[in-house]
């Protein structure tokens, strides 16, 4: 079952099934319809043909996650193929690509090409739309070379470094008419839609105040200098890598839940950040926030706490006992507490102020259908997305993403976090640092 629902009042714990849960609650509306849909489709499922920009570590999972059967999470009306995939190091790279992850579970129809640059997959039109995977420095360049030659675009996070490169991205979207989308993966989770829904159900009243962490508890030591998390030539550090998801926690409940007449920016009251020792990229960076939110009786504030760390932990119990909740969304009628790491969450519990037989306590679980690892959600919302001709998702909208990184860049204003000219630029095109095909990928040093 994709979602089960277990019902709590004070420490007497119950398991109810869903159906029964959501008798006691008739307003909640449980979970996304569309991402949930069992529906009969009217027609045959429409083939989506996706081109893989790079082949690392993110590549390797978003294919396998397209490629799972959309049967097994309840889609019938899309089907994903990998019609080509390209490597910057070599076609001998994007081949072994190719052999390892596609193949295997596509076979040989369609087939899938190999290319051995960026150039070549941005202009094959046997693909639909390109999926970007490179690390955050390289965004703009990739976007826009896609862009440029004519593809829709489903790029990783951080967007792009900066918010004027967002904003120049969104332009050269809706100008050639593309379809343009961050990877915010954990925004289509029906966890995160179940969150939202139950927000704007009023289910925890206004929300007064968020705080989210993600806080990884590895010591940047452990990687190489050069490595993508902590090379500032590759836009690395946490809060491009790790805080974005804190910030998407944020801005998923505190703005996104309001009508969009309403959503105002935040004010970035204040921002700390301890660099690196050997590279000055970010280990550690707190933001605190505060948006408007009109009333009827005039303005209040929402505040929102969000961290990132790579020394300390988000989660020291480790889901045990002694968890604690990654995610807090107050309201002045209840609270919700998110559980697990805030890109790829497992459980949340919603408990109303004060709890009682008709307000219970409620734990809600959510599964991983079919194995997915949890990105065949935001491959399905764009491949539906670019079917139905729209140019952006709803769920991650243009203006929102650019307001984030306008965000971030006040709190890299705050903190003195610079990165290389070459990266923070809007020209375009331009030759970027290319990674050392000699060099083993795997640049983590535990010892
Ligand atoms: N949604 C999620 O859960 C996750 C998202 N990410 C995001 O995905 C992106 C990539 O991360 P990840 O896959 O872990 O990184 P990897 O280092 O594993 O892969 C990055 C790939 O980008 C290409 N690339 C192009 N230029 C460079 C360069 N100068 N240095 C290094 N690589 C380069 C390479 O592919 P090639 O040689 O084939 O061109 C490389 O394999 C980041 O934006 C990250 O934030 C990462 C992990 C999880
Ligand atoms: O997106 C991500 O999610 C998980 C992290 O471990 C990773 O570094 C990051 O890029």
């Amino acid at each position: 079952m994709l979602l089960t629902a277990y019902t709590r009042f004070c420490s007497r714990q119950s398991t109810v099934p869903l159906a029964f849960a959501r008798r006691k609650s008739p307003s909640v509306q449980l979970p996304s319809i569309r991402h949930f849909q069992t529906t009969k489709t009217m027609g045959e499922a429409k083939t989506v043909r996706w081109g893989m920009l790079a082949t690392g570590g993110i590549v390797r999972t978003m294919t396998r996650d397209l490629l799972i059967d959309p049967t097994t999470r309840g889609v019938t009306d899309i089907k994903h193929v990998i019609t080509a995939a390209a490597s910057s190091s070599s076609k001998k790279s994007a081949e072994s690509f190719v052999a390892d992850c596609v193949a295997p579970t596509q076979g040989a129809s369609p087939v899938c090409k190999a290319y051995g640059s960026y150039e070549e997959l941005v202009k094959d039109p046997d693909v639909d739309i390109i999926y970007i995977g490179t690390p955050h420095s390289h965004h703009y360049q990739n976007c826009m070379l896609a862009l440029t030659n004519g593809k829709p675009v489903l790029c990783e996070k951080a967007i792009t470094v900066n918010a004027a490169q967002a904003k120049a991205l969104v332009e050269e979207a809706r100008k050639r008419k593309l379809f343009f989308m961050e990877a915010a993966w954990t925004r289509y989770f029906p966890l995160s839609i179940a969150v939202r829904q139950k927000i704007q159900a009023g289910e925890i009243g206004e929300v007064l105040r968020v705080t989210a962490d993600l806080s990884t508890g590895e010591a940047p030591e452990i990687y190489d200098a050069d490595h993508r998390n902590v090379n500032k030539d590759l836009a690395g550090g946490a809060l491009l890598d790790l805080g974005v998801y804190a910030l998407l926690w944020v801005f998923q409940t505190a703005y996104h839940t309001l009508p969009k007449d309403k959503r105002k920016p935040p004010r970035v009251v204040g921002a700390a950040m301890t660099p690196e020792p050997r590279t000055g990229a970010d280990e550690s960076t707190t933001m605190l926030l505060e948006f408007p939110v009109s009333t009827p009786s005039g303005t209040r504030q929402t505040h929102a706490i969000a961290t990132t760390a790579m020394r300390v932990h988000f989660d020291p119990g480790r889901e045990s006992e002694a968890a604690s909740p990654t995610v807090r969304v107050q309201g002045d009628k209840g609270e919700i507490q998110v559980f697990g790491p805030i890109y790829r969450p497992t459980r949340f519990r919603l408990l109303p102020y004060p709890a009682s037989e008709e307000r219970p306590i409620q734990t809600f679980t959510f599964d991983f259908p079919g194995g997915t690892h949890g990105m065949s959600w935001e491959g399905d919302e764009a491949a539906r997305c670019w079917l139905a001709g729209k140019l952006e998702s709803e769920t991650t909208p243009w203006e929102e993403m650019v307001v984030m990184m306008e965000t971030v860049d006040e709190v890299r204003r705050q903190t003195g976090l610079t990165f290389p000219e070459n990266i923070e630029t809007t020209k375009f095109p331009l030759d970027l640092h290319k990674r050392d095909p000699n060099k083993k990928q795997a640049y983590i040093n535990r010892n």
